[in-house]
């Protein structure tokens, strides 16, 4: 029988979520924490997903922004140097530095394929044969997520985003299919490094869930950047003769043609960008009764927990190291029988979507809000006939939106699509989690002549009786 090792808290998968909860469930206190993981600690966002994505895509971002200002030269970019940047962010895929960071903390890294095989036990799969550990309190999976690839198009060897994050052969032709997030930001950075781009989206908008402007505006853009985008259009099944496994990042061999609802596309790659979900189905949820639904609808026993991606929730990285900093609080508070930290209900979640120009969004549409049955009122405002916006690029792309409850004068929602947009978000964040109220946002005051005066606008666009108490 392999050694068993007993730990107050175990938590599987150091991704940035897995690492936020292991600190925020020891910190301050003498319990101890486990952190295991199978590949590398700081996970997919640190180096297959966030960092190298927006590694790549702000250098595309500033040289479009130079082709639109008046006075100076049009940068180009020089797709050498620009896989040259994403490569010192993810910094050779040497995670020494954050199991480092996780060990100081008083953290014990293990590496290895963890599973649970009984309450509170987790076996670890790794070098030097398998051992267990025991939790004295709790389990927590945060195992992160998956790509989900649709059937007609699984044969194939397509690219999934870690090809595009980590491209190294760019193709001639590429193919993108879904028309989400994954797939707007990597048709953008494929397109700047040369690849010749068709995006097919089976929806009628890209986007679909953010405000309808959204998915026009970033379709204009990527339509003036050369890329194709076929709407209503479903990839109906793939033929690719030669598909070979080339290595990560590298084109996986010879042409291939995705056939459609409307015709046939012949591509030298397809990347397939069709959602994620929670990595749940090899965590050995069976040997405690427990399926992967069970967990997403958070029917857990008291000792599990599931957070970040692997949870369900909203899979981003700032949203799930907030969850994980609540969740981490409370373990040590249920471990060390201190109150937990208050934690208000229905924190709204904020994104930033990195195409140029940017869509920021947080909290509800206009038609979530009415949905919800809320009395909504909304304000629109174009970026064009903000001075402060205006001043960042001579073509002023892009719209703010606020929703906001009548009743109360309470922001519900508010999207951003522009340049920097992602700078305006957090406000409207603010704005919601403390229930800030109109009538007293007025006096928040944005400095002239900036882009957030984009808020003034938006105040004075709505009616005027919202403006008292
Ligand atoms: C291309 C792309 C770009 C993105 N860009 C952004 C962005 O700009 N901003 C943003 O907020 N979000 C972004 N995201 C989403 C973000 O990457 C995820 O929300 C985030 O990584 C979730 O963190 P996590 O810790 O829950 O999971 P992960 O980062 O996936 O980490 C989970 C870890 O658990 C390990 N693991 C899994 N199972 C086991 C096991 N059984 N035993 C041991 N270890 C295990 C994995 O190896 C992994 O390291 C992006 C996603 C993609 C795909
Ligand atoms: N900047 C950021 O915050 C950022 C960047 C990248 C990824 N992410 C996160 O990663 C997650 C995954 O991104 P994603 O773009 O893969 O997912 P997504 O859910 O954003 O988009 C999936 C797209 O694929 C389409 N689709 C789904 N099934 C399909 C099928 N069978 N055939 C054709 N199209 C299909 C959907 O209609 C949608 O357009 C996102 O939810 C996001 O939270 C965040």
């Amino acid at each position: 029988m392999s050694e068993t090792h007993e730990y107050d808290v175990v938590v599987i998968g150091a991704g940035p979520v897995g690492e936020n909860v292991a600190q925020y469930a020891i910190e301050g206190t003498d319990l101890t924490a486990a952190l295991v993981e199978g590949e590398l600690y700081g996970g997919e966002c640190s180096y297959w997903a966030c960092i190298p994505s927006k590694a790549l895509l702000r250098p595309v971002a500033v040289a479009d922004t130079t082709a639109h200002l008046q006075g100076v030269a049009t940068a180009e970019i020089e797709p050498g140097g620009l896989l040259a940047r994403r490569d010192s962010w993810v910094g050779g895929r040497d995670d020494s530095g954050q199991v480092r960071w996780a060990e100081d903390l008083g953290i014990t890294a293990v590496r290895g394929h963890a599973r649970l095989v009984g309450e509170r036990e987790v076996e670890v799969t790794g070098e030097g044969g398998p051992h267990r550990l025991r939790a004295r309190h709790a389990v927590v999976l945060a195992t992160g997520s998956e790509p989900v690839v649709p059937p007609p198009l699984a044969d194939v060897h397509p690219w999934g985003s870690r090809d595009a994050t980590a491209v190294t052969e760019v193709p001639g032709r590429l193919v993108v299919v879904g028309g989400g997030v994954v797939a707007v930001e990597a048709a953008t950075w494929m397109a700047a490094l040369g690849s010749e781009v068709t995006v097919l989206v089976r929806g009628e908008t890209l986007l679909a869930g953010q405000e309808p402007f959204a998915g026009s505006v970033v379709a204009q853009a990527l339509q003036a950047k050369g890329v194709a985008l076929r709407l209503s259009t479903s990839a109906t099944g793939c033929r690719r003769p030669d598909a070979r496994d080339t290595g990560v990042g590298r084109v996986h061999g010879g042409p291939v043609t995705v056939v459609t609802d409307d015709g046939e596309v012949e591509a030298d790659e397809v990347l397939v960008a069709t959602g994620r979900r929670p990595r749940l189905g090899d965590v050995g949820l069976d040997t405690v009764g427990l399926t992967p639904d069970e967990v997403l609808e958070g029917r857990l026993p008291e000792w599990l927990h599931a957070v970040g991606d692997a949870s369900g929730e909203a899979p981003l990285t700032h949203w799930g190291k907030y969850r994980a900093r609540v969740l981490g609080d409370a373990i040590a508070a249920a471990a060390t029988g201190r109150g937990p930290l208050p934690a208000p209900d229905g924190a709204p979640v904020p994104q930033v979507v990195y195409t140029d120009p940017q869509v920021a969004r947080v909290g509800m549409t206009e038609a979530e809000a009415r949905e919800a049955g809320h009395d909504v009122e909304v304000a629109e405002v174009p970026f064009a006939q903000v001075g402060g916006a205006a001043l960042l690029r001579d073509d002023v792309p892009g719209r703010a939106k606020l929703v906001v409850d009548r009743k109360g004068g309470l922001v519900l929602g508010a999207t951003f699509v522009g340049t920097d947009a992602g700078q305006l978000l957090h406000a409207a964040t603010i704005a919601i989690t403390g229930r800030v109220p109109v009538h007293l946002l007025r006096h928040a005051v944005p400095s002239f002549p900036d882009v957030t005066e984009v808020w003034l606008r938006l105040l004075e666009a709505l009616p005027a009786e919202l403006r008292r108490p």
